[in-house]
């Protein structure tokens, strides 16, 4: 079944000649599991067609279907509750809070939704990606991987059924960006996730299940099953 899927998705940004045409009719269909790698050049449109997947922003046109239920015409607080039920996010930057420890950043959003913490699966989201050590560490006494590794327990913890990931080895070293992706493929599959990563390297493309490349707003070409 499909779990997410575009009609005709269109974004533009700004007026008459400032338009930018960000994304310009993409039709897309990501089955449930799936782990997807987009690719493409800068400004070609990744960023903003992961947005679009995952309600972070509004199309212009066309449709954004997930799980069934259109969200192209959400009203933004509709949104916000929708990503909090449905989505995880992981960027390059790991967006966790300075001030909180590993173990808060971890379990904001289940608390910032007003639901109870499901500590045995917290626990064992944290062991999974080994950072049971650190439970109580600040974030800025970690390194780049293990703060990583934080936002994508942080993502997992909502069990959410749709991970999007925007150059989660961005700011990594060949090595710790080697275990950070086996760790991604190894949570999405334990916890039964679709998958949705923009990437430039080639390498970590090739461990996607189908790849799917963008050119100036449109999908160039899809590889893979
Ligand atoms: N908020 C915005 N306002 C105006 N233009 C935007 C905005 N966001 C993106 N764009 C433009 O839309 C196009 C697609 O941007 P997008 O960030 O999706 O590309 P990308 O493929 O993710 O690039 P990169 O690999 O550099 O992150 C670019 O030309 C960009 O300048």
């Amino acid at each position: 079944m499909s779990v997410l899927k575009t009609e005709a998705l269109k974004k533009y940004y700004g007026k008459d000649s400032n338009t930018v045409k960000a994304l310009d009719g993409v039709d897309l269909e990501i089955q449930e599991g799936e782990f997807v790698a987009v690719v493409g050049t800068s400004g070609s449109g990744k960023s903003t067609l992961l947005h679009m997947l995952g309600g972070l922003d509004t199309p212009t046109s066309g449709k954004v279907i997930v799980g069934g239920k259109d969200i192209s015409g959400m009203t933004d607080e509709q949104l916000t509750i929708f990503r909090r039920r449905n989505v995880g996010f992981v960027f390059q930057n790991y967006n966790l809070v300075p001030v909180l420890n590993v173990y808060e950043n971890i379990v904001l959003p289940i608390e910032l939704d007003g639901n109870t913490v499901d500590e045995g699966f917290v626990e064992n989201i944290i062991e999974t990606l080994g950072l049971s050590e650190k439970k109580n560490n600040l974030p800025n006494n970690l390194s780049g991987g293990q703060q990583q590794r934080v936002a994508i327990a942080r993502a997992l913890a909502t069990k959410p059924s749709i991970l999007l990931a925007d150059e989660p080895t961005g700011n990594l070293d060949s090595k710790t960006s080697q275990d950070v992706l086996g760790i991604l493929k190894m949570t999405s599959t334990k916890f039964h996730q679709t998958m949705v990563m923009i990437t430039h390297n080639e390498q970590i493309a090739q461990l996607a299940d189908r790849v799917i490349r963008i050119e100036d707003g449109q999908i160039a070409a899809v590889e893979g099953r």
